[in-house]
């Protein structure tokens, strides 16, 4: 439960008197650094200067694209500049130990909020001119209601989960991780079912070389209101790759999946929010829940503190204990230099490249993880990934999408052509042959945001119309990042504006299951089936199609698919994955062993098995690691020329033919129990993990157990 130890009526009465003291004839000027006496007046003169810009040029973006619930109100290069501030904000530290001191040992959340102090400010430094007010017939109060300013302290193990953040439609909040890290989201609700949506993980980059200026190394974000915005300092993580495979059985058993995932702890965290609302915002709509926390409407300085967290234990820190001067600006060029690092350091190793040099990366990059399937990754690289822009990981961070830094030439070059990259992709062919992994390799190559994937039977809901809403979700994100890239294209440049918004990859799992031949009866589920294709042939098709949408579908059963979905333009690369042929097995093998082997875990006899030559120390089971691989190839070649091949060819056990039928699904167990039984007999022997070896002895007894 919520407890607020001060409350005010809202900023209208209170201001209400004052909006004839305000005299000032200007505008805000384009604000120096030395007009502000601190750096957080700077940072609420350019909130300030934001709206006042938005006011004025706003409207026509919101006459010409919609309504102010969409967040389209904004002015997008002020806005920036306003993000370009914040990227520079920092805690002063020596100031901040305290509250550091009290959330590593207080078990609650606290929010500050700062607004009231912010709207003092405004009115004290007259930073709003009496003629923009009349210009937008609007008063003092009304206008500064719109700026709302907190800090959120997250101490370890916590989350915003006994009060919701939410701000009206349009808003635009300005985020800030000043100190540890934090999992943020909002949560889309529909019906009885809450999904979280633009979740995103921001994390202060550590860098021992330049401690001291860790805290201004995160860049900023920004979040569209009228959803309910969550923090975690606790993020999950699967305990092992294993899991990825039985992706569907995880998503039918929830506590399963949880099982799976080991929460790790980020806390305890810091959060600067700023948000600026559109004008009337209090009109808008919003989603309430209990304990709200709604900008605008707490207009004092207002400290919310979890029940039991604050009050018995004394912090010695009143609402002044607080004081926005803990926060400071750093220089300019210092951040540049920062992020060109961390750019240089995140960015994707392929985005320098072209032509053919960048297809043969891409091919080489795609081999290390998926054996065999060349033919299939020669015409996903062709077809899908050519021209498709890649994008550093640092552009991601910008959530509305609007960062600049990022154009790619030959996605240019193909749209000169008229020429645009394919939107869909088939996969298909028997389970656990890589399907998946494919996806994510190709997700993770073009830095697409995290891919959503779904089971297609998820997007079934027995409410009337539920289905064809979730269908539309799915696409919610895109169709956001691809609004705002619009917006801040130039005038006559806005159908390659695409080119700015990052990746957005979907991907439907058993897509036979909901979109199937359609039926032409009259039942109710055929009628639900048939409205989803539809919908869901719109979003990749129609007039309201998605340019930077990637969808991906899975099938075992290609035949089933609707027809309609898998004409051109739709998902119109479709790409066979069969079981793995002998070359293809070997190749397998050599990744899921490779790891083990460059550790020296694997036995010599084993190395050749998998590489299939002969081993011509027989019974010999010698560690198999770097020095054995070397001597192993001058053996083969030695065989090669002083043996008879062919008695030679007889004693090679090789294990691409042993594994006959296996998927690559099968062979990643085989190494998973033959690991195991390594490991039990390192512990029976009394040596432990440390001297695990993996014998052929092991891996064939292994191949028995898999088949059986
Ligand atoms: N060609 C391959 N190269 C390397 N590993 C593979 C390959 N094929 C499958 N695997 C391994 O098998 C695991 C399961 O594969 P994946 O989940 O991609 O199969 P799938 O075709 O999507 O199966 P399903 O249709 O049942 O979902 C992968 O995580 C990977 O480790």
């Amino acid at each position: 439960m919520l407890h607020l130890l001060s409350m005010v009526s809202g900023p209208d009465v209170k201001y209400g008197n004052q909006i004839s003291h305000v005299e000032t004839d200007d505008q805000p000027a384009i604000i120096q650094p030395g007009d502000a006496s601190t750096d957080f007046q700077l940072l609420i003169q350019m909130a300030i200067q934001t709206l006042v810009r938005s006011d004025t040029d706003g409207d026509e973006l919101v006459h010409s694209y919609g309504s102010a619930s969409q967040g389209l109100w904004l002015n997008l290069p002020a806005a920036k500049e306003l993000q370009g501030l914040l990227d520079r904000v920092a805690l002063k530290e020596e100031e901040f130990n305290p509250w550091l001191q009290w959330m590593k040992t207080a078990p609650s959340p606290l929010i500050l909020n700062l607004t009231t102090y912010v709207h003092d400010l405004v009115i004290q430094n007259e930073w709003v001119s009496k003629e923009h007010l009349s210009l937008i017939d609007t008063s003092l109060g009304q206008y500064i209601s719109r700026i709302v300013c907190r800090v959120i302290l997250l101490p370890s193990r916590s989350e915003t989960a006994s009060f919701s953040l939410v701000e009206s439609a349009g808003a635009h909040v300005f985020g800030k991780l000043l100190y540890g890290g934090v999992s943020r989201y909002r949560l889309l609700k529909s019906g009885r079912t809450v999904r979280r949506v633009g979740e995103s993980r921001e994390v202060m980059t550590r860098n021992n070389r330049q401690q001291q200026r860790r805290h201004y190394r995160h860049p900023s974000w920004v979040q569209l209101g009228g959803l309910q915005r969550k923090y975690e300092v606790k993020h999950f993580e699967h305990v092992s790759s294993l899991f990825y495979s039985y992706n569907n059985l995880i998503r039918t058993y929830l506590s399963f999946w949880k099982f799976c995932l080991k929460a790790i702890d980020m806390g305890p965290a810091a959060i600067l929010e700023l948000a600026l609302m559109p004008k009337q915002w209090q009109d808008l709509p919003t989603v309430f829940d209990k304990n709200v926390i709604l900008g605008g409407a707490c207009g004092d300085m207002t400290i919310a503190i979890a029940t039991g967290a604050g009050e018995g234990m004394n912090l010695g820190h009143s609402s002044s204990g607080w004081h926005p001067s803990m926060l400071q600006l750093f220089p300019d060029t210092e951040v540049q230099n920062d992020t060109e690092d961390e750019v240089s350091s995140n960015g994707s190793a392929f985005q320098s490249l072209e032509g053919k040099e960048r297809k043969d990366a891409l091919v080489a990059h795609f081999r290390s993880s998926v054996g065999g399937l060349q033919p299939q990754i020669d015409s996903i690289v062709r077809r899908v990934l050519d021209g498709r822009s890649i994008y550093s990981t640092h552009a991601q961070d910008d959530s509305s999408g609007t960062a600049m830094s990022r154009s790619n030439i030959e996605a240019k070059e193909l749209l000169l052509l008229g020429l645009q990259p394919v939107r869909g992709l088939l996969l298909y062919g028997p389970s656990g042959v890589g399907k998946t992994l494919i996806v994510r390799e190709i997700a993770s190559l073009l830095s697409s945001r995290p891919p959503k994937i779904v089971a297609a039977s998820e997007l079934l809901d027995r409410w009337v119309g539920g289905s064809e809403r979730l269908v539309r979700e799915l696409f919610f994100d895109a169709e956001q990042e691809l609004m705002m890239c619009r917006l801040a294209a130039v005038a006559g440049d806005e159908d390659s504006a695409f080119l700015n918004s990052a990746l957005h990859v979907i991907v439907i799992d058993e897509i036979d299951a909901v979109f199937r031949k359609r039926a032409y009866s009259n039942d109710s589920g055929s009628n639900v089936r048939n409205s989803v294709v539809n919908q869901l042939l719109s979003k990749l098709d129609g007039v309201n199609a998605l340019p930077n949408v990637l969808m991906i579908g899975m099938t075992n059963r290609r035949e089933l698919v609707d027809p309609a979905l898998l004409r051109a333009g739709r998902l119109e690369v479709q790409i066979e994955i069969p079981l793995p042929k002998r070359s293809q097995r070997r190749e397998i093998l050599q990744i899921h062993f490779g790891a083990l082997r460059k550790k020296n875990r694997l036995s010599f006899s084993l190395c050749c098995a998998i590489d299939g030559v002969a081993s011509i120390c027989d019974g010999g089971d010698i560690v198999g690691g770097a020095q054995a691989i070397r001597g192993r190839k001058r053996r083969a070649l030695k065989q090669a020329l002083c043996f008879d091949f062919t008695s030679t060819k007889r004693n090679v056990y090789d294990l691409a033919d042993e594994t006959e039928g296996f998927s690559g699904a099968d062979i990643e167990g085989l190494v998973r129990c033959a690991g195991s039984r390594a490991l039990s007999r390192a512990r029976t022997d009394g040596g432990g993990v440390g001297s695990l070896i993996i014998t052929l002895d092991d891996v064939k007894e292994a191949i028995e157990e898999v088949k059986a």
